[in-house]
């Protein structure tokens, strides 16, 4: 009975100390002097973004954070679960944190159910400093010189096989004439082939079967990531951040993810046993330049080697960073360019001086073409497929724009919420490619669909080259256009850091004569 007593007094003692803590973590908001809404000490501000969704339609996601920022101010705080978040849209504030005082912020934000096997050492996730010897600085090292120009050139010829291929497909399909189509769902399919022949040596063919391992679970992954598809273990993971890398393997993110594994986990022992020979030189793949920058360190700097665990991590990270963006933005920019004609046509002209019909799209001319850019540019400006990926932890104590921000807490610049900021970009929910023929344009910091600073998008030039090469190809060949009456606005909603249309993109697709 004593024993009894005593350990139910420990456990009292405990969740008293738990409880205390948790109230003074949900009241740091008022001691830093920012403002945000009311907060509930169980779920901090997750039941308002769902109370938002909820009586504005999914379609106002996006919106949810700017209503925020008009109500609290440019810069505020608000409540993930337990995770304090500091969100601004000032540009001296994303300047400090993101460049300036990186040294200050170089982990990432993300609830901690993503802090487990297989992403914990993919760099989309990796801390700063890991308790194995190795952290984000020297895996970013390894993977930067994997996308410098010339290994791209060297990709750009399976960049090409794959969009002949997408071409032909959409011939295909539309050799009856004009025909509706999803045409989010098409890009989906070229850049996962993209991805897995480019990165991995895979040659799966979603173009033609919809049906393959890669696409599937895909698609399934970037489902379950939004609060309401997960919505047991994600919430969770926000309320209880120490239970969250033990509730991944329970998730349905792990059922998805583990076919998706073990194919990684084939084509890297595949990859590894071709290093030095004829065929991987002439067709390097992003595995085989990971596994001899890797090499190449412990040669020259003496370093340990990265582990499997490691290149697989890494592996997962580019599957997942480097197929849904680029989609997604591809599919942005062919909705665009079906509701402004004159864009369209105005870009096939250029399409057509620098490329015939049926020469090959060179690399050197593609990322030259200038009207091109702009559209690029003003596409991701708009439609920014990432749009909550740009925040950061802050790992010591510092002051930010004159606001005190502690270790631990996390800082956010939303990026959908720069690039619709009036004060940046004038008109800014017009789609006007030609604002980018301005150098000043180009170089704003207000434009980061790429994110900030050294911890920016590793993947941006491969990205640049998929799309481009994509669109050039599409653009003369078929003209893209929409019904009158679907001329509104593009469904789209968040679905966690991600931008995307709520339901495909649907459009017509005819072969030009
Ligand atoms: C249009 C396409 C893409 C967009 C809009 C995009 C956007 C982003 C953004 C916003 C970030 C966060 C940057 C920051 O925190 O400052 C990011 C990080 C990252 N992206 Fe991309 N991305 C795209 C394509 C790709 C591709 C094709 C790959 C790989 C093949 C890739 C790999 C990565 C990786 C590995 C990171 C983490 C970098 C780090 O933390 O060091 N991305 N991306």
């Amino acid at each position: 009975m004593l024993a009894f007593v005593a350990i139910f007094t420990i456990f009292l003692g405990v969740l008293s100390l738990w409880i205390l803590k948790r109230i003074k973590h949900f009241r740091l908001r008022d001691e830093l002097g920012l403002r945000g809404p009311p907060v509930s000490y169980l779920h901090g501000n997750l039941g308002d973004i769902l109370a938002y969704v909820k009586k504005n339609g999914v379609s106002r996601s996006p919106w949810f954070r700017i209503e925020m920022a008009k109500k609290y101010g440019e810069t505020m705080g608000m409540y993930f679960g337990t995770l304090f978040e500091i969100s601004s849209t000032n540009l001296d504030f994303a300047r400090e944190v993101m460049i300036t005082q990186f040294h200050n912020f170089t982990d990432r934000e993300a609830p901690t159910i993503h802090n487990a096997y297989p992403m914990e050492n993919g760099l989309l996730q990796i801390t700063g400093k890991t308790n194995k010897g190795f952290g984000w600085k020297d895996v970013r090292s390894i993977v930067s010189p994997v996308f410098t120009s010339g290994k791209m050139k060297k990709m750009h010829q399976t960049i090409l096989e794959r969009v002949d291929a997408f071409v032909d497909e959409l011939d295909r399909k539309t050799r009856n004439g004009k025909t509706h189509m999803d045409i989010y769902d098409e890009w989906q399919a070229l850049t996962l082939d993209t991805i897995a022949r480019v990165a991995f040596g895979v040659n799966c063919n979603s173009i033609q079967d919809r049906n393959d391992v890669f696409y599937t679970n895909c698609q399934a992954f970037f489902q379950l990531l939004g609060l309401d598809k997960s919505w047991i273990t994600v919430p969770l993971s926000f309320m209880f951040p120490a239970i969250g890398p033990y509730l991944r393997p329970l998730s349905d993110l792990a059922q998805v993810e583990r076919p998706l594994v073990q194919k990684l986990k084939e084509a890297i022992a595949k990859r590894k046993k071709m290093i030095g020979t004829a065929e991987a030189e002439e067709r390097p793949d992003l595995i085989q330049l990971l596994l001899e920058q890797d090499l190449e360190r412990q040669n020259t700097e003496n370093k340990p080697p990265l582990g499997d665990d490691v290149v697989l991590s890494n592996c997962h990270s580019f599957l997942l960073a480097g197929y849904e963006t680029t989609s997604t933005a591809l599919a942005y920019c062919t909705w665009l360019l079906a509701k402004h004609g004159d864009v369209q046509e105005r870009l096939y002209d250029e399409i057509i001086e620098t490329f015939s019909n049926d020469q090959p799209i060179d690399y050197e001319k593609a990322m030259k073409s200038e009207y091109l850019d702009c559209v690029y540019r003003e596409t991701l400006r708009l439609y920014p497929p990432v749009v909550h990926f740009t925040a950061r932890q802050c790992v010591n104590d510092t002051i930010v724009t004159g606001i005190r921000i502690p270790k631990g807490a996390y800082v956010s610049v939303p990026v959908q919420c720069v690039h619709w900021k009036e004060e940046y970009w004038p008109n800014a929910m017009q789609f006007d490619p030609d604002r980018f023929f301005s150098p000043e344009a180009k170089k704003s910091l207000a434009w980061m669909p790429f994110g900030v600073g050294p911890r920016h998008c590793v993947g941006i030039r491969f990205a640049e080259m998929e799309f481009k090469t994509a669109i050039i190809a599409a653009v003369r060949r078929f003209r893209f256009s929409i019904d009158e009456k679907e001329k509104g606005d593009l469904p789209i909603r968040i679905n966690a850091v991600l931008m995307r249309p709520t339901d495909g993109v649907k459009l017509f697709v005819e072969k030009r004569q």
